[in-house]
């Protein structure tokens, strides 16, 4: 995340890190969502390559033992059939990870919700952006969780010319576009936005610009939950 700030311990407790071993260790790589307790959404380009995973649940500071992570083994993923590795501009950047055991829910440890089928969220709702992804364009990631506040912006705006253009597709959504961003690292995360003041993750972070995180008109895309809930449904029963 560019820009923003750090956020308040686990108040975000939906978040997850998604994190790669590597010899002895395991390493974060992208964000997620718990959404069911059995059950994480995150982003299909986060698990394109064949490794042993691990979710953290109720995790801030990724480098330290806080005595609130709960560490969860991947069973299964699931990605969407339509995803293609080389074409992140087509969409169906979606997948979901099976759980070896149920997430035990507590305060540092909800499920995150999702939106309606089909629900598009109008121009400038308020939603933020969390993750422990870069905090500037080629920089490092962050220890702990961070925040920015990314405002959505509409497609008829994004995918115009100077912005997008046929880039995005409105199986995205775009927030953000000015000084604060996603970055790598964030991707698989969510976009949280308040409707009717209620946090709903309405984006799984996808894509930034490749010439900067926070390029100017160059907003963050995500995938759009709600164009994905049938395929959800399908997988989790
Ligand atoms: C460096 C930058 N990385 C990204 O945007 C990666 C996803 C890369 C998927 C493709 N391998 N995502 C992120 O950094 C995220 F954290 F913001 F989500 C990037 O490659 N951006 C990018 C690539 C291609 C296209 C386009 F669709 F136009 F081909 C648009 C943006």
């Amino acid at each position: 995340v560019v820009g923003g700030e750090v956020a308040r311990p686990n108040s975000w407790p939906w978040q997850i890190s998604l994190q790669y071993k590597s010899g002895t260790s395991f390493y974060h790589t992208c964000g997620g969502t718990l959404i069911r307790r059995g059950w994480v959404m995150t982003a299909a380009h986060c698990v394109d390559s064949a490794r042993t995973w691990r979710v953290v649940l109720g995790d801030h500071n990724i480098n330290t033992q806080e005595g609130t992570e709960q560490y969860m083994s991947v069973s299964r993923v699931y990605v969407h059939p339509n995803w293609n590795t080389n074409n992140v501009a087509a969409g169906y950047d979606i997948a979901l990870l099976r759980l070896t055991t149920d997430a035990s829910l507590n305060a540092y440890v909800q499920l995150g919700a999702i939106p309606p089928a089909n629900q598009v969220l109008p121009h400038n709702n308020n939603c933020y952006i969390t993750g422990w992804g870069r905090t500037q364009t080629g920089g490092q990631l962050s220890a702990q969780l961070k925040q920015a506040y990314l405002p959505v912006v509409d497609y008829k705006t994004c995918s115009g010319s100077g912005w997008w253009g046929s880039t995005v597709k409105n199986t995205m959504v775009c927030a953000g576009g000015g000084s604060e961003s996603g970055c790598q690292g964030d991707s698989g995360g969510p976009l949280n936005c308040n409707v009717n003041g209620q946090w709903v993750v309405h984006g799984v972070t996808s894509f930034v610009s490749s010439s900067g995180c926070n390029a100017y008109r160059k907003p963050t895309v995500f995938t759009r939950v709600s164009a994905y809930i049938s395929w959800m449904n399908s997988i989790m029963g």
